[in-house]
């Protein structure tokens, strides 16, 4: 199908002896926002990895776009549009935050070029009262927002959002909640890992929830909401 941006089938992936993906099918499509939930430990970061090519699956299939791209190069998934913010962040500490971005400056699969420097610098004001500081110079919530700028500038379609705010303050957590609503609303599909699931549940239309490296859970933010037994039940909260 040609709207769908992410297709994995029945991944089986292990770290060694240990089987962590029990066969997890898990699809994206244009324009849609997904919520990946569960508690630590259950395989999310697991499947992320499997479909960026970071981990290859034993089994099973990853198509990205319509291409058959299981097991393959992470700049090759990134080259079919997907940018992936790993947890833990990933920027370059001995360039400015200007460099960071501008480097990462590319058009998008469909030649679109939405997410220029100027943009993204509109949506995050801090950034641009730090425009000359070096990465390692930023406070960890800076240092979030400067990932994701780096990742809009590359003009994904869909980005991926590992531990979105885990660690952050509340003020700047609610930031970060704000830009997954602005990037949502430019029609870059998004796929949000993060504890918080009414965060997570105000932004995104299906949510998947994983136990032990198995689906148990997927449906519309109204319906996971309205059933707070599952949210106990897999999210113990
Ligand atoms: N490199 C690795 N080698 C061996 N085991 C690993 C490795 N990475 C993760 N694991 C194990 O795989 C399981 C799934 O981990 P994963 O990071 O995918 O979970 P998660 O749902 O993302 O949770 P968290 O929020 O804690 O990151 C855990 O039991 C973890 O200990």
């Amino acid at each position: 199908m040609a709207d769908m941006l992410i297709n994995a089938k029945t991944l089986h992936t292990y770290y060694g002896a240990s089987h962590i993906l029990r066969g997890i099918d898990f699809s994206v499509a244009r324009g849609e926002s997904i919520g990946l939930m569960g508690r630590n430990g259950m395989g999310k970061s697991t499947l992320l990895k499997s479909i960026m090519g970071l981990v290859k699956p034993r089994s099973g299939t990853v198509e990205i776009a319509g291409k058959p791209m299981t097991g393959r190069a992470p700049y090759e998934i990134a080259t079919l549009g997907v940018a992936y913010v790993p947890e833990g962040r990933g920027i370059f500490g001995n360039l400015s935050v200007v460099e960071n971005l501008k480097m990462a400056a590319r058009a998008g699969t469909r030649g679109q070029r939405d997410w220029t420097y100027e943009r993204v610098l509109e949506t995050f004001p801090r950034l641009t009262e730090r425009l000359g500081h070096g990465g390692q110079q930023l406070s960890g919530g800076e240092q979030q927002m400067l990932t994701i700028g780096r990742a809009l500038m590359t003009n994904p379609d869909v980005l991926i959002l590992d531990e979105a705010t885990e660690g952050l303050a509340p003020l700047i957590a609610r930031e970060i909640w704000r830009i997954c609503g602005v990037i949502r609303e430019s029609g870059i599909s998004s796929v949000i890992v993060d504890k918080n699931w009414k965060h997570v549940t105000q932004i995104t239309d299906r949510n998947v929830i994983l136990v032990k490296g198995e689906v148990v859970f997927e449906g519309s933010s109204a319906q996971l909401t309205s059933q707070p037994q599952l949210l106990e039940q897999y999210l113990g909260v």
